[in-house]
């Protein structure tokens, strides 16, 4: 089986615990869009549910898809969000923002009272950190943000380069008008320790290290799915 179905299959698992009258948190990334696509099926068919997108993209998609959606000012608190991540270790801390939707995906995960993320089984990992950490910036001050990201990266024990995430030639916009960063770290031996020492640099709007918030992942591979709750 393809990767592809993999990630429909996760997405298909996730989307049996959905139930009438939820409010949802919509992903973003190519998993998260087999769960909007699948959601989309069952509400066409009838079900109401009310969804809050993590990005522009996932709006795009959820809108054409029919799913009526709202917004974190009008639903402050969700029953459950449904996300894709980057990686994922058996504790269930993530890595996500490989789409760059980072900053939106922890609002949304933080406000529901479950995050669900889907994926292929390959995302699991021992130690975090073969996937470059995504850290959202404000473009103000950038450089000497660079420079307070990397002490912190030493601080928590880890190193590797940082660079600004490019597209088409030119920094990579988020949609809440942010660069992302790209730490190379190979291996983040304490996230918590990282976590904590980015959050303190004033040129950080956050980081890609989701820890505490998931509560169960759905992993397909090709013997079948997964799950591991928390
Ligand atoms: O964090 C994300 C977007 O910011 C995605 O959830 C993550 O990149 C996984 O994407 P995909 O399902 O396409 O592998």
């Amino acid at each position: 089986m393809n990767v592809d179905a993999l990630k429909r299959e996760a997405a298909a698992a996730a989307l049996e615990l959905v139930e009438p009258g939820m409010r949802l948190g919509l992903g973003t990334g190519s998993t998260a869009a087999h769960f909007v696509d699948l959601l989309g099926q069952k509400v066409r068919a009838g079900f109401d549910v009310v969804g809050i997108p993590t990005s522009e993209a996932t709006h795009v998609q959820a809108e054409k898809a029919g799913i009526r959606l709202t917004t974190l000012d009008e639903t402050p608190e969700l029953d459950l969000t449904v996300d894709g991540a980057d990686e994922l270790d058996s504790r269930l801390r993530l890595i996500k923002g490989g789409g760059a939707a980072l900053l939106r995906e922890k609002i949304v995960a933080n406000a529901s009272t479950r995050m669900v993320v889907i994926a292929d089984a390959a995302k699991k990992v021992d130690v975090l950190g073969a996937f470059p950490l995504p850290i959202e910036v404000v473009p103000f001050g950038l450089e000497s943000t660079r420079r307070c990201i990397v002490k912190a990266m030493i601080a928590a024990g880890c190193d590797g380069a940082v660079t600004l995430r490019l597209k088409d030639g030119h920094a990579l916009v988020t949609d809440g008008g942010h660069f992302i960063l790209d730490a190379a770290l190979g291996r983040i031996p304490d996230p918590e320790a990282l976590a904590l020492g980015l959050s303190a640099i004033p040129g950080v709007v956050e980081h890609g290290l989701f820890l505490g918030l998931a509560s169960d992942a759905f992993l397909a591979g090709p013997s079948g799915i997964e799950r591991i709750s928390r």
